[in-house]
C-alpha cells in the first residue's frame, strides 16, 4: 500500500503564522535536540519586506496545478512553503553576486556561483577583497534559510549545509523528474532547500493582483521553470485528496494496481523558500525553462556533520581579511587602467596588461563594452559573429550558457573587476554598462567599492567573531552570522 501523497505546509517568515510541523518520512532519530541554537535571523528589517500575499485560492488558466496558498492539511507537510524569505533587493543582490562570478554549472544551460567560487583567488590578488565581500550576502541567506528548514522539520538532530550554491538557469535549461539523494555520493543529502530570487514573468503567478512595483524590479524574469513533484499514489487515494486539494493525477488510473502520479505544482516567485526531504518519496523536476533566467539559491542539509561542506578557501583566508585594512583603491585602478580617460602606462604590478598603448587601451574598453552588452541582451542572438565563436574554442562550456565565463577566461583578460561591475550595473541601475558615458561609470564604480567596503567590513567583524571564539578552525561549525548591510 503506498503511502499518501505527502502535503504542502505553506508558511510566512518572520510572521505569526503558524507552522504545520512533520514527521519526516521514516522517523529521525530521538536523541534530544543539541542545546546549541542559531539565533533566527530574519530578512533586514530596514529593507523593505516582500508583502505576503495571502491566497485567494485560485488556479490560474491553462490547466496549470497550483498549491492553494490556505490549505489546511492535517496530515504531514512535508514540503514547507515560505514566502518572503528575503525581499526583492535582497534576492536582486544575491543575483548580481551569481552574475559577478558565474561558473558553467551541472547541466546544459545552468550557471553556479559557489561560496569557493567567491573566496578562491590567492589572497594577495587584487580582485580578491571584493570577491570576498560577496560572501557576506551569500552566507547569511544561507544563515536564514538554514534556521528555517531546521525549525520546519522540527530537527531532533541539528543540520548541517551540504552544498550551497547560487544557480541561474538559463532559457533551455530544465531537470527530469529525479530525488535528490539519488546517488551513492549523496547519500548525506537529507533535506533540499530552494530560495527563488526571480518572478516568472507572468503578471498574476499566484491569482494576486497586478502588482506593478514588483514587476518592474523583476528584471530577468522568466517562463516556464516550475518545480512540479510527482507522488505516487494508489486508487484509493483518488477520490479522498481530490475533494481536498487541487493536485491532479497527470496519468489515468487505470487498469487497476497501476500506479498514479499526483503533480504537485511550485511556481517560483522572489523571495519564496521551498524545501522538502531529499528521499525518493519526494520525485521532482524542473520544467523546461523556455525564456529568460530563473534564479535560485540551491542548498542541500546533512543530518551527518562530517558530510557538512567545507568553506576552506574562505576560512583559509580569513586572517588576511582581519589585518587588511587598506582600502580597495587597487582594485578601483583595474577599471580605471581600462578607461580611455585614465589609461596612463602603469607597470601592472602583478597584473596581466593585455594592451601597450593609451590607444589599444581604449579599443579594449570598447570591446569590453561590447560584450558587457551582449551579457545583458539575448544570448542565442549574440552568439553569432566567427570572432565570438573562436573565443568560445577557448572555453569548455556550452556558448550559450556562460558568457561570463568565457568573459573571464577570453584571449582578452578582462579584469573580474568589470563582471562585477556589469552585475552591479544591472542591479543598481537596470541598464547595460555600454550605454554609460565615462563620468557615469566612474560613479558606478565609486558605488560599487563603496558596496563592497561596507560588505567587506562585515566580513571582517565576523572573522574577528569567529576569530576570537576560536571558529576559525571550523568555520562551517560556526553561527557564520554576518550582518546584512
Ligand atoms: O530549482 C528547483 O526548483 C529545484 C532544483 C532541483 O531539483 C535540483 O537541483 O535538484
Ligand atoms: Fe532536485
Amino acid at each position: 500500500m503506498l503511502a499518501p501523497a505527502p502535503t504542502v505546509g505553506k508558511c510566512a517568515a518572520g510572521t505569526t503564522t503558524t507552522t504545520t510541523r512533520m514527521e519526516p518520512p521514516g522517523g529521525v532519530n530521538s536523541t534530544t535536540r543539541s542545546s546549541r541554537k542559531r539565533p533566527r535571523v530574519e530578512a533586514d528589517k530596514n529593507q523593505q519586506q516582500v508583502p505576503l500575499k495571502l491566497s485567494k485560492n485560485k488556479n490560474n488558466n491553462n490547466n496549470r496545478t497550483t498549491i492553494p496558498e490556505n490549505d489546511n492539511f492535517n496530515n504531514n507537510n512535508n514540503i514547507g512553503i515560505f514566502d518572503g524569505v528575503l525581499t526583492v533587493d535582497q534576492c536582486n543582490e544575491l543575483i548580481a553576486v551569481h552574475e559577478s562570478h558565474r561558473h558553467a554549472g551541472y547541466i546544459h544551460h545552468l550557471t553556479i556561483t559557489r561560496v569557493a567560487d567567491l573566496s578562491s583567488s590567492s589572497s594577495s590578488s587584487s580582485s580578491s577583497s571584493s570577491s570576498l565581500a560577496l560572501t557576506v550576502p551569500l552566507i547569511h541567506a544561507r544563515q536564514i534559510c538554514w534556521t528555517l528548514v531546521e525549525e520546519y522539520f522540527d530537527c531532533t538532530l541539528d543540520l548541517f549545509p551540504e552544498f550551497t550554491a547560487l544557480m541561474a538557469w538559463h532559457t533551455g535549461s530544465f531537470l527530469k523528474t529525479h530525488f535528490d539523494a539519488n546517488r551513492d555520493y549523496l547519500q548525506d543529502r537529507h533535506y533540499s532547500a530552494v530560495l527563488y530570487l526571480n518572478d516568472p514573468n507572468d503578471d498574476d503567478p499566484d491569482g494576486d493582483e497586478f502588482d506593478k512595483e514588483r514587476t518592474s524590479r523583476n528584471r530577468n524574469g522568466f517562463q516556464g521553470g516550475d518545480l512540479v513533484f510527482s507522488f505516487p499514489r494508489n486508487k484509493s487515494n483518488d477520490d479522498e485528496e481530490s475533494s481536498t486539494t487541487t493536485k491532479t493525477t497527470t496519468q489515468s488510473c487505470s487498469p487497476s494496481n497501476v500506479v498514479c502520479f499526483t503533480d504537485v505544482r511550485i511556481r517560483p516567485k522572489a523571495g519564496r523558500l521551498v524545501c522538502f526531504p531529499s528521499t525518493e518519496r519526494y520525485l521532482h523536476r524542473v520544467d523546461e525553462v523556455t525564456y529568460g533566467t530563473r534564479y535560485t539559491l540551491t542548498l542541500w542539509f546533512t543530518r551527518n556533520q562530517t558530510a557538512m561542506e567545507t568553506l576552506d578557501s574562505l576560512q583559509q583566508r580569513l586572517p588576511w581579511v582581519i589585518s587588511n585594512t587598506t582600502s580597495l583603491d587597487d582594485e578601483t585602478m583595474w577599471l580605471e587602467r581600462i578607461l580611455p580617460v585614465s589609461s596612463q602606462h602603469g607597470d601592472g604590478g602583478t597584473m596581466e596588461q593585455p594592451w601597450e598603448t593609451p590607444k589599444q587601451a581604449e579599443q579594449l574598453f570598447q570591446e569590453t563594452m561590447v560584450r558587457a552588452q551582449l551579457q545583458w541582451d539575448d544570448v542565442t542572438k549574440s552568439w553569432t559573429s566567427p570572432q565570438i565563436e573562436s573565443l568560445d574554442a577557448t572555453t569548455n562550456v556550452n556558448k550559450r550558457d556562460d558568457t561570463a565565463t568565457i568573459l573571464r577566461r577570453s584571449v582578452w583578460k578582462i579584469p573580474q573587476l568589470v563582471l562585477q561591475i556589469v552585475a552591479y550595473c544591472w542591479w543598481k541601475r537596470d541598464v547595460a554598462l555600454g550605454s554609460l558615458e565615462k563620468d557615469d561609470l566612474q560613479t558606478l564604480i565609486h558605488e560599487w567599492n563603496q558596496y563592497v567596503q561596507r560588505r567587506f567590513v562585515g566580513l571582517q567583524q565576523a572573522a574577528r567573531r569567529w576569530m576570537e571564539h576560536g571558529m576559525v578552525t571550523n568555520v562551517t561549525n560556526s553561527e557564520l552570522l554576518l550582518p546584512s548591510s
